[in-house]
């Protein structure tokens, strides 16, 4: 493939776009938050960022919808930078569970009480409590800070609507952080930090953004655009290595043996695919598989790695 030849791509993005859409029937829009129910089934989006910074897009791109899950690698970018990987994984664990994302039974099965990864939701609500500041608003400003860096959009923004649907909800994440709390692994204010961990779950983008993300981690934390090193290597290294082994859940295994691509997933049906030094690709469809993944985007990935020679493996 000649990654020059942008009119080749754009007719690749509309060809496995169309050969995707027809996949949504087979999924649901997850209703658990309320808010998200509201879309339309068989909206399909991709865009991809060149590692010259070339955006092309297909399909849905333009329409705005929650980062979900993705978030989670974005907070955890923050704990890194913040605290550096011996604090962080004192608190949260590195292996991949087997478990939906909002599972709570290992969390007390498994001794220490430590969630086994940063992915899942107790893991990520953990992290949510490591990042510092005197008020949420300050703490939701470092990880919108470095968003807005990596996406070029000074204006990204929470979705309120999401936040309060999310906000009013959230039982079970609500149990996760509180047993987090009772085990020493969550310190401080829990109704807090669950606040900030349903705002940065609420943060509004487009595949164009999430693309232009997943190609800052593609070429390790360096922004072709900016000409800077938005985030240490070595922390690039570490967040990839979670997107494939815990990034699309349960589903991991299967998804880096069909697409091999390490990827993160969220329930607004989003997925952001970095592919190492070649190219960041975001994708929205909102209709989901019974593990949580946009099941026309999985569909497309694959085409597309299929198609583009994409596997890492
Ligand atoms: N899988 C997801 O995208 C989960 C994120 C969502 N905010 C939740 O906590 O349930």
């Amino acid at each position: 493939m000649n990654f020059s030849d942008h009119t080749s791509i754009r007719q690749t993005l509309e060809n496995v776009l169309e050969q995707s859409k027809s996949v949504a029937e087979k999924g649901e829009v997850a209703s658990y938050i309320p808010e998200l129910a509201r879309r339309e089934k068989d909206l399909l989006g991709v865009s991809v960022c060149l590692q010259d910074g070339t955006l092309l897009s297909a399909g849905d791109a333009h329409l705005p919808f929650t980062l979900q899950s993705i978030s989670k690698i974005f907070s955890l970018m923050v704990a890194l930078c913040e605290h550096g990987g011996d604090y962080v994984f004192r608190r949260v664990g590195k292996e991949p569970t087997g478990d939906p994302f909002n599972s709570i039974i290992k969390l007390e099965t498994i001794k220490p009480h430590k969630p086994l990864n940063p992915m899942i939701n107790a893991g990520a609500i953990a992290v949510a409590g490591m990042i510092p500041g005197a008020t949420i608003e300050a703490r939701l400003e470092k990880i919108m800070r470095l968003l807005r860096k990596m996406t070029g959009n000074a204006d990204l923004r929470v979705n309120e609507k999401v936040y309060q649907s999310e906000k009013q909800t959230a039982d079970r994440n609500r149990a996760l952080a509180y047993f987090l709390k009772d085990s020493g692994i969550l310190e401080g204010d829990v109704e807090e930090t669950l606040d900030l961990y349903f705002r940065h779950c609420s943060i509004e983008v487009t595949t164009a953004e999430v693309a232009r993300m997943a190609a800052v981690l593609a070429a390790d934390g360096y922004d072709i655009r900016s000409g800077e090193q938005l985030f240490p290597r070595e922390v690039a290294r570490i967040c990839k290595t979670f997107m494939v082994t815990c990034g699309m859940y349960n589903a991991s295994g299967e998804f880096a043996i069909d697409v091999g691509i390490p990827a993160k997933s969220g329930v607004a049906g989003g997925i952001m695919a970095a592919v190492p030094q070649r190219m960041g690709i975001g994708v929205f469809g909102p209709a989901l598989d019974d593990k949580g993944n946009s099941v026309a985007g999985v569909h497309l990935l694959q085409k597309l790695s299929q198609q583009w020679e994409l596997s890492i493996f």
